[in-house]
């Protein structure tokens, strides 16, 4: 492998590669104009807004940033019967006037060996050319020669994808499409009938992987999963803006990104639950309990029922209608959520069978009623009357709000599945004055969601992106599985970062939740984010919060990248070290105690330091004040973790949350500590 970094305007590979990068902007633009030209006037009024739909869609995924360059790599095959060939390898397809390929799109399968092929096995190539950018400016080049011959090259990063990782942050997560590693590159492409279960270790690229296989499955079965669509799952708004853009540098749109709470938003949360009653909420026990409160909305029919048909009345005695009922209620459990008879549908399906049971009356009779004169019977107020009695019509929060103002009710629901104490930690002390005003809390919202589940049959995507799901309740879980409908999942996540009450020591109870039970879980263990040292700390933790789990291996090593600093009071060594990283560019995030954020905030900008605490709701500054709770997913290119002893204390899975906050960083990590580090840290030499 041979590499060769140039930056020699005279050197005739650039001068000739500049060529091609000029002949690819100047043809996207050609294709972005011809595009728009396309004359959408179709030969009806649907044809036309389709032909309008469709041209807006390629406008779309033609509109280069004009700061994102047209290919990042070039593949060189082996000369074979045909001779070698060229490829450029870009975030998408450019051709030039004659058809012929410019640029080819990173996910086409041609573009598969510059990701996949190595010295060992070159995939059919000769070379591969990564290129090196600066402004939009083409500045360099590196070369790798893969000939069978080459020794196995040791795991070293090239100097572009370290460049590449160690650039500056300055703001939202970038894309790493010119530089996915091949174990990443297996996962991205992996058909997209495989339901993917990533476990990797801090940094590893989990994140980047789900984001890329979205996008490489839109661009490789756009057809169907534009009719079904792709939704991501993200853990806090925070996060979600931190990665939003992704998807859209390559060119998909159409993504829809959400949290867990924002997919269950049916209630306005206006409480917290205290945390053995939220553990209880999410509970998988709480899906019986639930099915059976809005089941248990049925009554017997008592008396029968005279159904208007035709204008005569058929009497429909009170024996049918309690095996109507009972037949329509026996299907109200079904492990599929295509095989299960929602309530609303049978609540529908009920006022038809009565119905169906006059015409048949009629028509031994003689009569031969319409279609539609049948539906009107069943709509009729005589029937209306008896459903509301027997199957009353139903809301989701309704439900849950009768269930909670009311014991008894709740001990029906519960009998057998939730012991007295159990029962007596749920529901409110005091009926609320209307559903709107109840107090609901996040956990409810979840169960207002699978409520919802019951009622009425759920719209689910084509695939599903579950980001940082070791810390999805059972009842997260199942609010997933029920948007997935006949659709897989991708299913991102880290065990030893997991910190959630729920959270599972291997990945069995989480798919089978998530509804896929049978997904092959794959690791990731190369640590792109966090330097080896920095890395190597953190991992002291890994046998106390997750033994079973390989550690990563980094692979950067960055001498000095890891500072513990034990001080005495953290106000004035804080303020010194914010001020010397700022020094640098890049982002910078102080991860503290969540109660110690507004404290930690008003010293740093007391000190006239511009720092900003990071909220859910507000985006991350350069200098960033970050909750502990809140920092999971997130980097910065040097990380401050303040009074880590405190980070600890404040939870109980407080390990796992430090082990969060100890790989956030991507150059240096400074640890300020008043009290001990926790055991396995304690005797690092770096003290
Ligand atoms: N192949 C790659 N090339 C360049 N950068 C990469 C690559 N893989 C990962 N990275 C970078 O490493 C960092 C970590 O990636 P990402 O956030 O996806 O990891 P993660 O496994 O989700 O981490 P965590 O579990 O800590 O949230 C990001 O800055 C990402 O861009």
């Amino acid at each position: 492998m041979s590499h060769s970094v140039d930056s020699e305007t005279a050197d005739p590979v650039l001068v000739a590669e500049r060529a091609h990068l000029a002949l690819a902007a100047e043809r996207l633009t050609e294709m972005r104009t011809a595009a728009a030209a396309v004359v959408d006037g179709g030969v009806d009024a649907w044809a036309s807004e389709r032909l309008g739909a469709a041209r807006a869609e390629r406008l779309r995924t033609l509109a280069a940033d004009p700061g994102v360059p047209p290919f990042f790599g070039r593949t060189d095959t082996r000369s074979d019967d045909h001779g070698a060939e060229t490829f450029h390898i870009g975030r998408r397809h450019v051709r030039d006037a004659a058809g012929d390929p410019v640029v080819i799109d990173w996910r086409a399968p041609m573009s598969r060996p510059f990701y996949q092929a190595s010295a060992a096995d070159p995939q059919g190539l000769a070379r591969r050319r990564r290129f090196g950018f600066s402004g939009g400016e083409l500045t360099g080049y590196e070369d790798e020669v893969l000939a069978v011959s080459s020794p196995a090259h040791p795991q070293e990063p090239g100097s572009f994808l370290r460049a590449e990782i160690e650039r500056p942050r300055s703001g939202p997560m970038r894309d790493i499409v010119a530089t996915i590693q091949p174990d990443q590159d297996d996962i991205v492409r992996a058909p997209l009938a495989e339901s993917v279960c990533v476990q990797g270790a801090p940094g590893t690229g989990k994140t980047a992987v789900g984001l890329h296989r979205a996008a490489y499955l839109l661009y490789t079965h756009g057809g169907q999963l534009s009719r079904t669509g792709v939704l991501v799952v993200g853990p806090n708004r925070a996060f979600l803006r931190y990665i939003e853009q992704v998807l859209p540098t390559l060119g998909e749109v159409d993504v829809e990104q959400t949290t867990v709470a924002d997919l269950t938003a049916r209630v306005p949360v206006r409480a917290a639950d205290r945390p053995q009653v939220a553990v209880l909420k999410g509970d998988a026990r709480m899906a019986e309990v639930l099915r059976r409160a809005l089941w248990g909305e049925i009554r017997k029919p008592a008396d029968s029922v005279q159904v208007p048909l035709a204008g005569r009345k058929y009497r429909v005695p009170v024996e049918r209608l309690k095996r109507y009922v009972d037949d329509l209620r026996r299907r109200s459990r079904a492990d599929d959520d295509q095989q299960l008879l929602h309530y609303a549908a049978g609540r529908e399906r009920l006022m038809m069978l009565v119905a169906e049971d006059a015409r048949r009356q009629k028509e031994e009779a003689g009569g031969s009623p319409s279609d539609a004169e049948t539906r009107r019977a069943a709509r009729s107020a005589e029937v209306r009357a008896l459903c509301d009695e027997v199957w009353p019509a139903r809301d989701a929060a309704g439900v849950l709000c009768r269930l909670w103002s009311d014991p008894e009710r709740l001990a029906r629901a519960a009998h057998g599945l939730l012991d007295d104490d159990e029962q007596a930690l749920l529901g409110w002390p005091v009926p609320p004055r209307s559903v709107r005003t109840a107090p609901w809390t996040e956990a409810d919202a979840v169960l207002v969601d699978e409520l919802a589940g019951l009622l009425e049959r759920t719209t689910g995507y084509g695939h599903v992106v579950v980001d940082e799901a070791q810390d999805l309740s059972p009842m997260q879980c199942r609010a997933v599985a029920r948007r997935l409908a006949a659709g897989t999942l991708t299913v991102l996540g880290d065990l030893a970062q997991a910190t959630s009450p729920w959270s599972p020591s291997d990945w069995r109870e989480t798919l089978a939740g998530l509804g896929r039970p049978g997904t092959v879980v794959r690791p990731l263990t190369s640590g792109y984010r966090v330097p080896g040292e920095v890395l190597d700390f953190a991992n002291r933790l890994l046998p106390l919060i997750a033994p079973d789990l390989p550690a990563a291996t980094a692979v950067r090593a960055e001498p000095g990248a890891l500072r513990l600093r034990p001080v005495t009071a953290f106000a004035v060594p804080l303020v010194r070290v914010v001020e010397d990283l700022s020094s640098a560019p890049g982002s910078i995030g102080i991860v503290c105690p969540d109660a110690a954020v507004a404290e930690v905030a008003a010293l740093l900008t007391g000190a006239g330091l511009p720092a900003r605490v990071l909220t859910d709701d507000a985006d991350a500054a350069r200098v960033a004040v970050v909750p502990a709770t809140l920092a999971k997913g997130l980097e910065f290119d040097a990380v401050v973790v303040v009074d880590p002893a405190a980070i600890v204390a404040a939870e109980p899975r407080g390990l796992h949350r430090l082990y969060v906050v100890l790989t956030r960083a991507v150059s240096t990590l400074v640890v300020l500590h008043r009290d001990d580090l926790p055991a396995p840290l304690a005797d690092h030499p770096a003290l």
